[in-house]
């Protein structure tokens, strides 16, 4: 088995507002080394602001991130982001794309990322010759090259189409299996929380209203009775907000 090299992640009492607006409030969370949580939430309840904060690209309000026992304060260099559009340069080759910023043997290290997510084929070539599918393969490759120890996924499939997204899933779920990341997914689809994470958090007043671990066996199925159980046992709470901003941490047996 491969040694789990992914991040502790510790979200203590973590407040973000913006102007009058209070976004997060209070809200902690822990991830273990290695495993794969995913978030989602109404539109606007704060989930991408979770990841900004997370990644170090913005500053809390109050409250502290911990990643390994230590205080995040800067960038966060054991992260990688992945958002909903692929960010390339277009006036780069695929491998320079992937390479970028990296010094030392950093062709070999890009062409292995793109083997990982079955585009060793194409590095020569420009991204505007490939499909939005591809191009976010291309993503994916870019984020993982330096092999972090975290994975910040905004919404990363929301624009593609439902078999593409469905082979990025499983491409998703087949590298953190070797590779050991700690994962973060923010995604609208519950269906797709449940399918791919050890646990799904819903966040609502700016807290985390929800934390339920999958108990399923990988591979999952999103037809199976169980998978198709819990998915509507959590859209039944999105939909349901509760009647006070309390935290109530639901745990149920499926
Ligand atoms: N830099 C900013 N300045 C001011 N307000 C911001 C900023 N970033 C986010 N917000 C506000 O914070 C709230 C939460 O935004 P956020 O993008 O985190 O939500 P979200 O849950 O990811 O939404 P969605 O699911 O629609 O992507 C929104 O009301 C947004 O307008």
């Amino acid at each position: 088995m491969t040694e789990i090299r992914g991040a502790d992640l510790k979200v203590l009492g973590l407040s973000k507002t913006f102007g009058k607006q209070q976004v997060l409030q209070n809200l902690d969370l822990e991830i273990a080394p290695g495993e794969f949580v995913a978030v989602v939430g109404r539109s606007g309840c704060g989930k991408s602001t979770l990841l900004r904060l997370l990644a170090g690209l913005d500053r809390p309000t109050t409250g502290g991130i911990l990643i390994d026992g230590e205080p995040l304060r800067q960038i966060n260099h054991s992260a990688r982001v992945m958002f909903q559009d692929a960010r390339l340069l277009l006036w780069r080759r695929v491998l320079e794309n992937v390479g970028l910023g990296l010094r030392h043997d950093w062709q070999a290290q890009a062409q292995w990322a793109l083997e990982q997510v079955g585009l060793g084929d194409r590095s020569r070539e420009y991204p505007a010759v490939l499909s939005g599918g591809q191009r976010q393969r291309v993503a994916l490759a870019r984020a993982l090259v330096s092999q972090p120890r975290l994975l910040l996924l905004d919404e990363p499939l929301g624009a593609l189409d439902a078999l593409t997204r469905i082979e990025m899933q499983r491409l998703i779920a087949s590298l953190w299996q070797e590779q050991k990341f700690t994962a973060l997914l923010i995604t609208h689809d519950v269906e797709e929380a449940v399918s791919l994470a050890d646990r799904v958090v819903l966040i609502e007043s700016g807290k985390v209203a929800m934390d339920l671990e999958i108990p399923l066996a990988r591979p999952r199925h999103r037809g199976d009775a169980a998978c198709a159980a819990i998915v509507e046992h959590i859209l039944e709470r999105v939909l349901n907000p509760s009647a006070t901003s309390k935290t109530t941490l639901l745990s149920r047996s499926f």
